[in-house]
């Protein structure tokens, strides 16, 4: 039972890819063509990129950060570059771009379609009559948010845009999910923050957060849990009380 009063709370603040849409395997898939092609070509000695160094490195954080990151984790250093560098760029930047341009091949051909569950659970927010927000890394969740038909659910979405443009740092700072519940007029004490990364569940726990929700999607029970998480779900409705589980 993982029942959650949401009376208590004044704000739910939500992670995108992976909690409300299942974009995240779309970033999956897109992060492991772009390393493995990479390393391939340029490190053929190394291991194969996998999902376990999609989640230790770069699951929810900005998008050069992912790439900086993992490439750090294999001792590779790549110039930073810049963010208008073009997607065959060796740089950090330019890594970051090619990946982008997958993301947005596969969200432009396949559309979006929210997961059943996280919707049972936003209708539900709805009638309780709870101010809602998106916290998103990526610098498409709006886009995303638009092709699922949710974007008009949120009172705030603080995506990786207006982080770059406010110099917020991403997650696993705290700093992206504290501005958005300061938009909605909330304390961090009295909002909720629901993650399915390591790295934003790190987040919600350094922002001392009323409740963290940690969205099992992959990253596992136990990682989430020592990452900070309150209660752990695989599914969103499990949050609605009442709701058949
Ligand atoms: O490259 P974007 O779309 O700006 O997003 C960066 C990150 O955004 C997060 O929401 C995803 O969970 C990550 O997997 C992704 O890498």
């Amino acid at each position: 039972m993982e029942s959650v009063d949401w009376n208590r709370y004044a704000a739910v603040l939500f992670d995108l890819d992976g909690v409300i849409t299942p974009t995240a395997v779309v970033h999956m898939a897109a992060w492991s063509d772009l390393f493995n092609d990479y390393l391939s070509e340029h490190y053929p000695e190394q291991a194969p990129y996998t999902d376990a160094d999609y989640f230790a490195h770069v699951d929810g954080k900005p998008r050069y950060d992912g790439v900086r990151d993992f490439l750090v984790s294999r001792g590779i250093s790549l110039p930073e570059g810049s963010s208008d560098d073009p997607p065959d760029a060796l740089t950090v930047r330019g890594l970051g771009n090619r990946k982008n341009d997958a993301f947005n091949k596969v969200l432009d051909r396949d559309g979006v379609e929210a997961y059943p569950g996280s919707v049972v659970l936003l209708d539900h927010l709805r009638e309780v009559g709870i101010s809602l927000g998106v916290v998103s890394s990526s610098a498409n969740a709006r886009h995303v948010l638009q092709a699922a038909g949710l974007l008009d659910r949120f009172g705030t979405v603080v995506d990786g845009a207006v982080a770059d443009e406010l110099g917020l740092a991403g997650k696993p700072a705290p700093d992206t999910f504290l501005h958005a519940a300061e938009a909605l007029g909330a304390a961090a004490a009295d909002a909720v923050v629901l993650e399915d990364a390591l790295s934003g569940v790190a987040a919600g726990a350094a922002g001392r957060f009323g409740l963290v929700v940690g969205v099992d999607r992959g990253a596992g029970r136990t990682a989430l849990v020592n990452a900070g998480a309150d209660v752990v779900v695989t599914d969103l409705a499990q949050l609605v009380p009442g709701a058949h589980r």
